[in-house]
């Protein structure tokens, strides 16, 4: 990847051996296996069996979990919040696992509504949960940096799955609960 990124920075025209880039093709490789890190990881790993038996069959909710992915068009970074919600059937998980989860498939090359689908399909393979609500604000740096060049809009993108797709009142409490 170093190579490759030596290469860009020559067709951009630039001289690679001035101080300032001599490292950049190391840096940018490494910036970007962190980026995409996501990528050598798995959901047992991520969990590391942190489930744990409950008798509580209340809605759970983590909110506002930040998340930095990178759009599968352009490559350049998309940011924004993730919010989940799940009805436990006899075990919790635990509490930063959701945003291991969260991490774990924002850090690929991704799109926004596969990402919320990935987010909501491994919580609820894990937990066995009643229901899962997942919901993803993020804005897009390419529609803001180039192309359309839209600065205020935002992108939600939402995935129900279980008691929150089949129940209105329930889909209702958790995004009453998140806004
Ligand atoms: N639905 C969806 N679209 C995305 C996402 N990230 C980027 N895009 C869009 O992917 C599309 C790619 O469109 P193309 O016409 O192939 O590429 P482009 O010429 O660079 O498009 P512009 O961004 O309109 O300049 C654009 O409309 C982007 O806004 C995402 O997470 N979800
Ligand atoms: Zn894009």
């Amino acid at each position: 990847m170093e190579k490759e990124f030596a290469s860009i920075i020559q067709q951009l025209g630039e001289d690679l051996t001035r101080e300032g880039l001599v490292d950049t093709p190391k840096r940018a490789a490494k910036a970007m296996q962190f980026l995409t890190r996501g990528y050598e990881q798995n959901l047992d790993e991520v969990i590391n069996g942190a489930l744990f038996p409950t008798d509580n069959s209340e809605m759970v909710i983590v909110k506002d979990i930040e998340l930095y992915s990178m759009c599968e068009h352009h490559m350049l970074p998309f940011i924004g919040k993730c919010h989940v919600g799940y009805i436990p059937k006899g075990q919790v998980i635990g509490l930063s696992k959701i945003a291991r989860i969260v991490d774990m498939f924002a850090r690929r090359l991704q799109i926004q509504e596969n990402m919320t689908k990935q987010i909501a399909d491994a919580i609820m393979q894990a937990t066995g949960a009643d229901g899962v609500g997942v919901v993803i604000e993020a804005q897009h740096m390419c529609m803001m940096m180039r192309g359309v060049e839209k600065q205020n809009s935002s992108m939600k993108t939402s995935m129900m799955l279980g008691s929150f797709r089949k129940s209105q009142s329930t889909r209702g409490e958790f995004l009453s609960l998140i806004n």
